[in-house]
């Protein structure tokens, strides 16, 4: 028999107090269907009354029928100047539609003295009376105690006589909040001990900040000492350094530690997607490290790491990464070996066996142009073309040869405006085109000059277009080390990353170069090169 651990997801609440999330009441939505599809016991939505979005928030929330989670309210008990039934934070909580209310109180005497400025008995009395008013007009009240550890460590007795009134004043859990962050896994596990000991009925919740980068550690701890219920947020968003991270909490609780469920194994699946769900509606670049949901959390770069999982993925697998929705991946870079080659030409389709001569020949090209600065781990389109070019049966067409490229960008003082113009010579199946286009920058006339030439030969390529453009300078130009100054400065070799888009598929290449111009031509011929070979592909199976 396992424990069940309920999961309270605040990632509406104290995520969207992170500095760099501001979420509209529609993401907020979203997010709420997206928490509950994963299988959440309960989401804290929000401040009901705190500012137009809760509001808007809470209203549009009434006509969203969640199927696994309940709704959660969140606010302060009441205000000392009002009773429980004029506050406008209580009467709010039981008017916004959720069903679970969650109010904090503090429990450290030193808030109570200089943030609240009240007496200490003042503070039992308005906890008690806001949980009891809670109780009586919502299904759940969770009392989240504000500062415990910390209130704890100053005033053990206090601390306790906060969680008792709570408790003895009908709150169905008692939250114990690291709100600073900086309690140590340990002293967590030692203080719910003694909690235990002297309120042995009342059901416990544990709800970390990660200013030590320990919130997971506590939640788990927090855990294993007795809490039942684990507060967090998705990808550890929230105030300050964050929250404890349901996307680590949830695979540790769920896979590692013996005797606890949270999610069952479908839902799990869904972790993954819900991280980047989160990131993509929050505007957060998603965290390419994070444990379990990243996407490096199973990517093998090093050649010896790759030939041993390609005999057992567990070698350097901590779990199954599909239990969590996600997957394996092997890098092309220079620290790998013909094991990455192997294994990527497998992905990719080609009937490669360990000893086959190409392999070595593959390896090199991809150890030589990553030291010139191709990154193929960005650019993946780049490193397929790369295996087809090398394919003894010549996997891959020359669709086009760029014979000469000319680009001018002039400007004169009359005309703000610069004069972009490219022009192209090349050569299509013995056909000479000759194009030009003009452009807002060299890569853009060029791109524009390119596509012209080719659309009468390749209608496809007017579904393509350029969605992104990075430019990056490989040698370090400044430095704070004044022997380090790079003496190449902007004659050093560049890296350009193109992303590409046909309304369908979205692929990236790269091209390097002294010159920006010639890196961002490679990187678009690349970029033309894969569509036309993955038309030319999807046209063949079609006719199998
Ligand atoms: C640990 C946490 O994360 S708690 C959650 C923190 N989140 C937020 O604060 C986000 C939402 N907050 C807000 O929009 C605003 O702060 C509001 C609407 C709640 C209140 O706004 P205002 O009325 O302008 O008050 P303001 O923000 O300046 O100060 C907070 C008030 O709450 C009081 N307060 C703080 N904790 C408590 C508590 N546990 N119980 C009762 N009152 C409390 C403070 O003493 C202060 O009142 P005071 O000015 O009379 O001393
Ligand atoms: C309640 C809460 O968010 C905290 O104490 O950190």
């Amino acid at each position: 028999m396992s424990t069940k651990i309920f999961l309270y997801d605040t990632t509406l609440r104290d995520g969207a107090q992170s500095e760099d999330v501001n979420l509209s009441a529609t993401d907020k939505v979203r997010i709420a269907r997206q928490l509950d599809y994963l299988g959440m016991d309960y989401i804290e939505g929000g401040w009901p009354g705190a500012n137009p979005v809760e509001t808007e928030f809470f209203n549009a929330m009434r006509g969203v029928g969640l199927r696994n989670a309940k709704l959660a309210a969140f606010g302060s008990t009441h205000h000392p100047s009002h009773t429980p039934e004029t506050d406008p934070t209580l009467t709010a909580l039981i008017s916004s539609g959720a069903r679970v209310a969650a109010v904090f109180g503090k429990s450290c005497p030193r808030h109570v003295e200089v943030a609240l400025g009240i007496s200490r008995e003042r503070n039992l009395e308005i906890i008690g009376n806001s949980i009891s008013f809670l109780k009586k007009n919502m299904e759940e009240a969770f009392f989240d105690a504000e500062h415990f550890f910390d209130g704890f460590k100053r005033d053990q007795e206090y601390a306790l006589a906060v969680l008792r009134t709570a408790w003895e004043h009908g709150a169905d859990c008692l939250v114990l909040c690291d709100t600073n962050g900086g309690t140590m896994p340990e002293e967590i596990s030692s203080i719910i001990r003694t909690v235990r000991e002297r309120l042995p009925h009342a059901l416990l919740g544990i709800h970390a900040h990660n200013d030590c980068e320990l919130a997971v550690a506590n939640s788990l701890a927090a855990v294993n000492s007795g809490a039942i219920q684990v507060q967090g947020t998705v990808n550890g968003i929230g105030e300050r350094c964050g929250n404890a991270n349901l996307c680590s909490v949830i695979p540790n609780l769920q896979v590692k530690m013996k005797g606890f469920s949270c999610l069952s194994g479908a839902s799990l699946t869904r972790l993954k997607s819900t991280a980047a769900f989160v990131s993509e509606v929050s505007n957060l670049a998603p965290f390419r490290r994070q444990p379990f949901v990243g996407n490096a959390a199973f990517a093998h770069k090093g050649g010896v790491h790759v030939s041993a999982i390609m005999k057992e993925a567990a070698l350097y697998e901590h779990i199954d990464p599909s239990l969590v929705g996600n997957a394996q991946r092997v890098l092309m870079t220079e620290q790998g070996g013909r094991s990455n080659i192997l294994s990527l030409s497998r992905t990719l389709g080609f009937e490669l066996e360990k000893g086959d001569p190409l392999l070595d020949v593959l390896s090199a090209a991809v150890k030589k142009n990553a030291a010139l600065g191709y990154d193929y781990v960005a650019a993946p389109a780049s490193a397929e073309l790369l295996f087809l070019r090398h394919m003894p049966d010549n996997a891959l067409k020359p669709y086009f040869n760029i014979l000469r490229t000319v680009v001018l960008t002039s400007r004169h003082e009359m005309d703000p405006d610069m004069m972009v113009e490219a022009s192209l010579k090349l050569d299509v199946h013995g056909n000479v085109e000759h194009t030009a286009a003009g452009g807002f920058g060299p890569v853009h006339a060029l791109d524009r000059a390119l596509r012209r030439a080719l659309t009468r030969w390749y209608p496809e390529l007017e579904q393509m277009h350029l969605i992104d453009y990075k430019v990056r300078v490989l040698s370090p130009t400044r430095t704070n080390i004044p022997e380090a100054e790079d003496e190449n400065g902007t004659g050093s070799n560049v890296r350009v990353l193109i992303e590409s888009s046909d309304g369908v598929a979205t692929w990236t290449t790269v091209g390097v170069s002294y010159n920006i111009i010639e890196a961002s031509l490679e990187a678009l011929a690349d970029a033309v090169t894969y569509k036309l070979y993955k038309t030319e592909q999807a046209r063949w199976r079609a006719e199998c």
